[in-house]
């Protein structure tokens, strides 16, 4: 369990129902919710949630982050081009345990519109529960660094 961590939330106006429900779940795992909305359900546009949610995990006042839009892919894009991050977008359990454990993600992209709430909730657990193994993956994880320049 990885108390006294916080954890970003953020999403477009497609997902703000799975994202309350994810900011609910997430404190039941011992993770401290950062939600940054949006609480209105008026167009927000995913490049901005994106970002900021990327920014807070980049800077270190986030240890993760989980973000939402309709397919989860828009948002994983905007926030992978902060510095720093590597975010993967996940349908399934395999992939977001994966994306710790090999690639050490820190942040996780699920779609709305894609993936209902049981299994985003299960998605979350296997991101939250992994862990980085290091060794030969660290290797390939510092040539993505090394690509950001
Ligand atoms: O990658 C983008 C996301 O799936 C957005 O949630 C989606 O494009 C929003 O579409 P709309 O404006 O039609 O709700």
């Amino acid at each position: 369990m990885q108390a006294n961590k916080r954890i970003v939330l953020s999403s477009d106006h497609a997902a703000i129902g799975l994202r309350r429900t994810l900011v609910s779940h997430v404190a039941t795992r011992g993770w401290q919710a950062v939600d940054i909305g949006p609480n209105t359900s008026e167009s927000t546009p995913y490049p901005a949630q994106g970002e900021a949610a990327a920014r807070l995990v980049a800077s270190g006042d986030c240890h993760l982050g989980i973000i939402l839009c309709g397919t989860g892919q828009g948002i994983m894009m905007a926030a992978n081009k902060v510095k720093g991050i590597r975010c993967g977008v996940c349908s399934d359990t395999f992939s977001a345990r994966m994306i710790r454990q090999h690639n050490d993600a820190n942040m996780l992209s699920i779609g709305s519109r894609i993936v209902g709430e049981g299994l985003a909730l299960d998605i979350v657990d296997a991101f939250l529960i992994a862990e980085f193994e290091g060794g030969r993956h660290a290797d390939r994880v510092a040539m993505i660094v090394e690509l950001e320049g």
